[in-house]
């Protein structure tokens, strides 16, 4: 007898082997191989570099070196403001470490509260609904506002983010060409007039830098009966004369223009989060309906926050904002002197995009770089367009002029070593 009490010989004769599951990551092999490629053409952090230590918003420690940051989104220098430390400080100890909770349930505390007020003062808007991340707060505004028979309209160079609310949601999706007025004029005249229409656009795009013709857009959108959002991610802080943004930098208005501004706490502000303000009398309907609002635990007290004073203070740094520009200006100018191709012509971004010819060529700038002591992001498709390779800078306020200056002659160093400029 067995233990199941069984006789050997009632057992079947064959027993079918029992199936082995199906290898899900089966279909990553050309992933990892591309890994593989990468790590032995020398890169020895293909998932990402380690900051060992942070000194400053444009210095850290990366392998043992010290090395100037040109590749974080810390646009205005926020990271280590006094104040803003101290709020942290204060909201960790009076309500701890986390808030165990959806801001609909146990998760609002005060300081929530506080950086939705620090929104609203800074917007000048009437509502403000803080996320935990900006990729959230696009995922749950465009999904949770474009529902079904209606249509979201957006730029074939959008984010992630953007393009993750559009599939999360259930709206037909429709994409224009990148900053084309045409196209985008076109592709809603084709569309049935009498669906609801969300737009989304973005102030600046993150790839090459460049700055949406918003003006003529949300004319174009306001035409045909559009609703408009537009994120500002990399553009709060420094764009206008409030820092609210391209939007404000363009003179239109939040209402009359544009319907939803989505912004993030992770760049200008300087801690992380995610945000969406609107004038809309019915925009705290979103409370109630926005599945990555509602099923997800709300941000640390001590991260809204340092979030809340940052805000603040990004009111009134126009100072700050002189700074950003000067720098963006003279590292434009010195990449473009030492012949490079950049991602756009006029010096008015505070990211300046170095394309390359392929990634072989990129990746090798990108190691010569770090190895000089300069970090830069490397980006390739299918974050830029096809065929497009990127060394991204992003300007800090806080860089010095001599900071800029030694980076212009690494870049020339560098460059140069693989044949993307001409030998001096
Ligand atoms: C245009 C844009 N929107 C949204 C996000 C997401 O922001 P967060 O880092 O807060 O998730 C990013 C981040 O890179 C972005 O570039």
């Amino acid at each position: 007898m067995t233990e199941t009490g069984l006789q050997p010989e009632a057992l079947p004769e064959t027993v079918a082997p029992a199936p082995t599951a199906r290898d899900l990551f089966a279909k990553f092999d050309p992933l990892i191989a591309e890994r593989d490629k990468l790590m032995s053409s020398g890169v020895r952090d293909p998932f990402g570099i380690v900051m060992e230590e942070v000194r400053s918003p444009t210095t850290a420690v990366i392998r043992g070196q010290e090395t100037i940051l040109l590749g974080t989104y810390n646009y205005m220098g926020m990271t280590f403001d006094p104040d803003v430390i101290a709020a942290g400080k204060r909201a960790l100890e009076q309500f701890g470490s986390g808030t165990n909770g959806s801001r609909m349930l146990n998760g609002t505390f005060r300081d929530h509260v506080d950086a939705e007020d620090a929104l609203r003062e800074f917007y000048g808007a009437a509502h403000a609904m803080v996320f935990s991340t900006g990729y959230q707060a696009n995922l749950g505004v465009i999904s949770t506002i474009a529902g079904r028979g209606e249509y979201v309209i957006l730029d074939a160079d959008s984010h992630a983010s953007i393009y993750d609310g559009c599939k999360m949601g259930d709206a037909e999706i429709v994409r224009f060409r990148h900053n084309s007025v045409e196209d985008l004029d076109k592709r809603l005249g084709r569309l049935p007039k009498e669906p609801g229409k969300l737009v989304v656009l973005e102030g600046v795009y993150s790839m090459l830098g460049d700055i949406a013709p918003l003006r003529e857009m949300v004319a174009v959108a306001r035409k045909h009966g559009c609703m408009v959002l537009v994120d500002e991610a990399h553009s709060m802080g420094f764009f206008g004369e409030h820092g609210r943004g391209v939007y404000e930098e363009l003179g239109l208005a939040l209402g009359d223009d544009v319907d939803f501004v989505i912004g993030t706490f992770s760049k200008s502000v300087g801690t992380v989060g995610g945000f969406c303000i609107s004038n809309h009398p019915k925009f705290e309907a979103l409370r109630l309906s926005c599945r990555p609002y509602i099923f997800t635990a709300s941000l640390p007290p001590s991260v809204v926050a340092t979030a809340a004073t940052s805000v603040r203070k990004l009111m009134h740094a126009h100072e700050k904002r002189a700074r950003l520009w000067d720098n963006a200006r003279r590292l434009h100018g010195g990449l473009k002197a030492l012949g490079f191709r950049l991602g756009t012509d006029a010096p008015d971004s505070a990211i300046v995009a170095v394309i390359l010819e392929d990634q072989e060529q990129a990746v090798a700038m990108w190691q010569g770089l770090l190895e000089a002591g300069l970090y830069v992001n490397v980006a390739r498709p299918p974050a830029t367009p096809t065929g497009t390779f990127l060394l991204r800078c992003s300007i800090c306020a806080e860089h010095s002029a001599e900071q800029i200056d030694r980076v212009v002659a690494m870049f020339a160093a560098a460059g140069q070593q693989v044949g993307a400029i001409a030998a001096t």
